[in-house]
C-alpha cells in the first residue's frame, strides 16, 4: 500500500472527532462492527456517557480524545453570565464524563487537561475560553496521531530487526490498540501501519488477532482494520495463542494499555497477562505500545489500578443465541487484568523505547 491508499484507509475508520458544525462527535458505534460501518452524533453528555460506558467509542486514547471534546462541545452551550457559573458547570459536566469508565487513565488525563486549560484563562471572556477548549481538543487529538506515528516508528525497527527473506514478520496482538482506539495510527497496530508507509507490503506481515473474549474486539475490530490495510490477518481464539507460540508462528507480540503503573505494571484487556505468561515460556518478545498519557507515575503498581467489572450477560449472552451457561451460577467478567512487568521486553513510548527497571526508564523520558 502506498501513502495514498494508506491515508484511505484511515479515512474509512477514523473515529472521535467532531462534527461540522462542532456541536456533536462524530464516532464510529464500534458495538456495530464489524458487519455495520455506523458513523453517530454524541451531542448531550448522557449521549457521550452512554458511548463510552458501552464500548461505542473505546480505548484509552480514543476515550481521552471524546471526553477531550466532549468537555468543548458541552462547554460551548453554556449560557453561564459568569466565569464562577461556567465553571462549576464545567466541572459538573466533567465528574459525570470521569464517572463512564475507571481504569483507563487517558480518561482523566484528558479531562484533567482540559479543566487545567480553562483555569489558565480564567481572566479572559467565556466566549473566548469556550473556543479555547475546542483548540486543546484539537491539540490532544493531532498530539495523539504524532505520539501513535512515534511509537509506530519505534515498533517497525522491531519489525525490521526480525524479517528474514520469504518469510512474513509473525505479529500476535490482543483486544484492539488501533485506529478504532486512538486518532489515527493505533499503539499496538502503529508499527504495522508504519511498515505500509515505509513500503511493506501486506504479505510481508502476518497478524495474529485473538479474538479477545468476550467483547471480542480483536476478532471484531483488530482484524477489520488490519484486513482492511491489506496486511496479512488470521482471526484465532485466545485459547490457540499458546498453539502458535509454540509452532513457531509468532515472532514478536505488541499489545496496548489502558493504565501502566510507576513500576512498569500495565492494565489491558483481560487476557493479556495470560499472553504475556506464555510469551515469556516461548521466549517471544512482548512489548506494550505506552503513550505517555497511559503511563500513570501517581500509581506505585499493578496492585492499584481500578479494574473495571462489567455486565456479566457480556459473557453468557452476547454472541450466543441463547444463554450459554445456567441462571444460578455466578458470572466473572473484568474488563481488564494486570500484567507484572517482570513480563515485558519493552514498553514503547513516543518518547523512546523504555525497558526495566521501568520507573527509572520512565523518569528519564521526563514522567
Ligand atoms: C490503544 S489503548 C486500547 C486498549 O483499550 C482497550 O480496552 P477497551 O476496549 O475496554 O476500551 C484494550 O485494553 C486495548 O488494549
Amino acid at each position: 500500500m502506498n501513502n495514498a491508499s494508506v491515508e484511505k484507509f484511515f479515512d474509512k475508520v477514523l473515529t472521535g472527532r467532531l462534527t461540522p458544525d462542532r456541536q456533536a462527535l462524530d464516532i464510529i458505534d464500534q458495538t456495530l462492527l464489524p458487519g455495520t460501518v455506523k458513523r453517530i452524533n454524541l451531542s448531550t453528555k448522557e449521549e457521550i456517557w452512554e458511548a463510552i460506558k458501552k464500548l461505542r467509542v473505546r480505548g484509552a486514547p480514543a476515550i481521552g480524545v471524546s471526553a477531550a471534546y466532549g468537555m468543548a462541545v458541552l462547554s460551548s452551550r453554556s449560557q453561564a453570565a459568569d466565569f464562577d457559573s461556567f465553571y462549576s458547570e464545567f466541572k459538573a459536566n466533567k465528574e459525570y464524563l470521569a464517572s463512564s469508565r475507571p481504569t483507563a487513565v487517558n480518561l482523566f488525563w484528558a479531562l484533567n487537561r482540559m479543566e487545567k486549560t480553562l483555569l489558565d484563562n480564567r481572566t479572559k471572556s467565556i466566549p473566548e475560553i469556550q473556543e479555547i477548549l475546542y483548540h486543546e481538543a484539537d491539540k490532544i487529538q493531532a498530539e495523539d496521531v504524532q505520539i501513535s506515528r512515534n511509537i509506530g516508528e519505534i515498533g517497525f525497527g522491531l519489525l525490521k530487526d526480525l524479517k528474514k527473506e520469504g518469510r512474513p514478520v509473525g505479529i500476535e496482538t490482543h483486544c484492539n490498540a488501533g485506529t478504532l482506539a486512538t486518532a489515527k495510527y493505533g499503539t499496538a497496530t502503529a508499527p504495522m501501519y508504519i511498515a505500509l508507509e515505509h513500503g511493506w507490503k501486506g504479505t510481508d506481515m502476518h497478524v495474529y488477532c485473538d479474538e479477545t473474549r468476550p467483547l471480542l474486539q480483536g476478532a471484531r475490530l483488530t482484524s477489520f482494520e488490519v484486513a482492511s490495510a491489506g496486511i496479512t490477518t488470521t482471526v484465532q481464539c485466545d485459547n490457540m495463542a499458546s498453539s502458535l507460540m509454540r509452532a513457531g508462528l509468532i515472532d514478536i507480540i505488541f499489545v496496548g494499555c489502558d493504565r501502566v503503573a510507576r513500576n512498569g505494571d500495565f492494565a489491558n484487556k483481560i487476557g493479556t497477562s495470560g499472553l504475556a505468561i506464555i510469551a515469556k515460556h516461548y521466549g517471544i518478545p512482548f512489548y506494550v505500545c505506552a503513550p505517555s498519557s497511559t503511563i500513570d507515575m501517581e500509581t506505585p503498581s499493578g496492585s492499584q489500578i481500578p479494574i473495571e467489572m462489567r455486565d456479566p450477560d457480556e459473557v453468557t449472552e452476547m454472541w450466543y443465541q441463547e444463554r450459554m451457561a445456567p441462571e444460578n451460577v455466578n458470572v466473572y467478567n473484568p474488563a481488564f487484568d494486570v500484567t507484572d512487568h517482570s513480563l515485558i521486553t519493552g514498553m514503547i513510548t513516543e518518547k523512546g523505547l523504555c525497558t526495566a527497571p521501568f520507573e527509572d526508564a520512565f523518569r528519564k523520558i521526563g514522567l
